[in-house]
């Protein structure tokens, strides 16, 4: 199984947001991780074929899922970002109203529901209205929305916005579960929400892919650039001009800083070993400020 994805560019009236993206992906879970604006959600969308691309196609095992049509919805499974499913319908009616509008029968879809409440703890809740469900429990019945006819391919538009850290623990753990013989792609600025989760990290920036790689190896291209040091408060306007900063926090009077920079900055800074947090600081703390 193989989706792959070829020289897609858009541009929204002249403005490019993806800017010649290639890559080929496998089952596995593959995060994209980017600033706000960066791009990731039109990927997904044209992924998810509700966009097309201004040029270049996306293929699923060779075939161009624009010409797949029914046969590509059949295998997709989209959780959208910000989504308003029906506020006023109870979760279980809803899953089975998706289940018809996927063309199950309603032994079927009410099978599936069932099924898929179960699996993602939502059971209690069947009976219980989407508009009072918590963040997490909404952000669930949309994993279970995705998941009824057993995709092949699961988008999550940022999965984890809006959710407790509680919450998040739950969802890395429910997309493990998944991401057997699947191929996960979900989107986020979190770099937390990587850890212990992804196959693949892709990193987009200003509409490119900066990196495509395995966790680990993306933070080997940040070895030996991190350092921290410890200056006094009045030092940090300098550092923040000349450095590239990531994290800063108060120890006694003085400031702990880490900086990025590709030989060591200052006779006492400390080299320190990169943390995904490092990555996505690195690529994207100028365009946060
Ligand atoms: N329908 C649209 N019409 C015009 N511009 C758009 C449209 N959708 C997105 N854009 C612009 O395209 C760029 C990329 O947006 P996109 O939503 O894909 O980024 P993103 O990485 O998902 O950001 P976020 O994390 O904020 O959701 C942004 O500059 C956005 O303003």
């Amino acid at each position: 199984m193989e989706l792959s994805i070829h020289s897609v560019s858009k541009s929204y009236n002249n403005q490019l947001v993806l800017d010649d993206i290639s890559m080929n992906l496998a089952p596995g879970v593959y995060s994209f991780l980017g600033a706000n604006g960066s791009g990731k959600t039109t990927l997904m969308r044209i992924i998810a074929t509700v966009l097309k691309p201004t040029s270049g196609s996306v293929y699923f095992n060779g075939k161009d899922i624009l010409c797949l049509g029914e046969e590509y919805r059949d295998i997709l499974g989209y959780v959208p970002q910000q989504v308003g499913y029906y506020p006023h319908m109870k979760v279980q009616s809803f899953l089975e109203y998706v289940g018809a509008l996927k063309g199950f029968n309603k032994k079927q879809s009410k099978e599936k529901a069932e099924y898929w409440l179960k699996q993602l703890n939502l059971f209690e809740q069947r009976n219980k209205k989407i508009k009072k469900l918590s963040g997490g429990m909404r952000q669930r019945v949309g994993i279970a929305q995705a998941m009824l006819n057993d995709p092949k391919i699961l988008i999550l538009d940022e999965p984890t916005a809006g959710l407790d850290p509680k919450e998040r623990i739950r969802f890395r753990s429910i997309i493990a579960n998944l991401s057997i013989n699947r191929i996960v792609l979900y989107t986020t600025h979190i770099a937390s929400d990587l850890e212990g989760l992804t196959d693949y990290v892709c990193i987009l920036k200003h509409g490119k892919v900066e990196q495509l790689n395995r966790p680990e190896d993306v933070l080997k291209t940040l070895s030996g650039k991190v350092w921290d040091v410890i200056v006094q408060p009045s030092e940090l306007g300098q550092i923040e001009s000349e450095y590239r900063v990531g994290a800063i926090e108060k120890t006694g009077g003085k400031v702990r800083v880490r900086l990025y920079h590709d030989v060591k900055p200052f006779p006492n800074a400390e080299s320190k070993t990169p943390t995904l947090e490092d990555i996505y600081l690195y690529y994207f703390g100028e365009m946060e400020k």
